[in-house]
């Protein structure tokens, strides 16, 4: 049965991307079928996996507003197994195009329903907001997989994230599980990370992964802001960590 994961938090910056990518190709890399679909117009999934988004001439975009197959838009990355659903900065205008289509919450939903079959796992990375780009991945996946920095203003803002998934809970896709929390960018050498995720783990009672994903000096310096980096490459400890959470994911099968 085919997984469907909407990587969400509408808070910027909290690693969703960076989950979303490593994530994927930890799972690919595990032997998995698996899609990565960017649903964010910044397009860093894109990019993020060695794609120059200015040669990507169709992407998701089409699919939403002009009915264009998935099949036809989704490409083979350079990971076996892993394949990609593109974002290019054209996505930004789809979010008030979508408001006067018919099935406007639901027509990622019924363009993925014709591919989904192929995949073990499609993973959608949301864009930073609670606009019709998030609630159409939250009404296409089986759950959702929130990403949490570790900072004082963890938690602001995620009841807003979660009465959204309560909204399209009761109202467009009843299937919708809470996948879990990840933290992000932890760094044990201040104690205020350690209060956050005692803060969050409370929040969120038992929906909760082990794996907390420390602050990565690759990634916080990476050379251009808002680029994630594939830190896969089984042989780098930033590497391990995404392998831990891709292991926790494949654990309920
Ligand atoms: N574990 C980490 N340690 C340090 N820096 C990180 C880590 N994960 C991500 N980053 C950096 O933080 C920035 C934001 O990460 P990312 O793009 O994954 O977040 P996002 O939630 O997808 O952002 P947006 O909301 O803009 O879509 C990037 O510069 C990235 O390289």
């Amino acid at each position: 049965m085919v997984k469907v994961i909407a990587i969400a938090n509408q808070k910027g910056g909290v690693g969703k991307t960076t989950t979303t990518v490593n994530l994927a190709a930890c799972l690919a890399q595990k032997g998995r079928k698996v899609l990565l679909i960017d649903s964010d117009p910044q397009g860093n999934s894109t990019s993020g996996l060695g794609f120059d988004k200015r040669d990507i001439k169709k992407c998701i975009y089409d699919t939403l507003i002009d009915d264009v197959p998935m099949k036809e838009l989704i490409i083979h990355s350079s990971y076996d197994n892993l394949d990609v659903l593109p974002a290019t900065i054209q996505l930004a205008g789809a979010e008030i195009e979508l408001v006067s289509l018919m099935n406007r919450e639901g027509r990622l939903k019924s363009s993925l329903e014709r591919v989904k079959h192929d995949y073990d796992y499609v993973l959608i990375d949301c864009p930073p907001s609670l606009g019709l780009l998030t609630i159409n991945a939250l009404t296409a996946a089986s759950s959702v997989l929130i990403p949490i920095q570790c900072e004082f203003y963890a938690l602001e803002g995620v009841s807003q994230l979660m009465n959204t998934i309560k909204l399209v809970q009761r109202n467009l896709n009843p299937a919708l599980k809470l996948e879990g929390v990840v933290m992000t960018m932890y760094d044990a050498r201040t104690n205020l990370s350690a209060d956050v995720v005692d803060e969050v783990k409370k929040y969120f009672e038992t929906k909760m992964y082990n794996t907390i994903i420390p602050r990565n000096v690759r990634l916080s310096e990476a050379p251009s802001h808002g680029q994630p980096v594939i830190v896969y490459d089984p042989k780098s400890k930033g590497a391990m960590v995404y392998q831990e959470l891709a292991r926790e994911v494949i654990g309920d099968e």
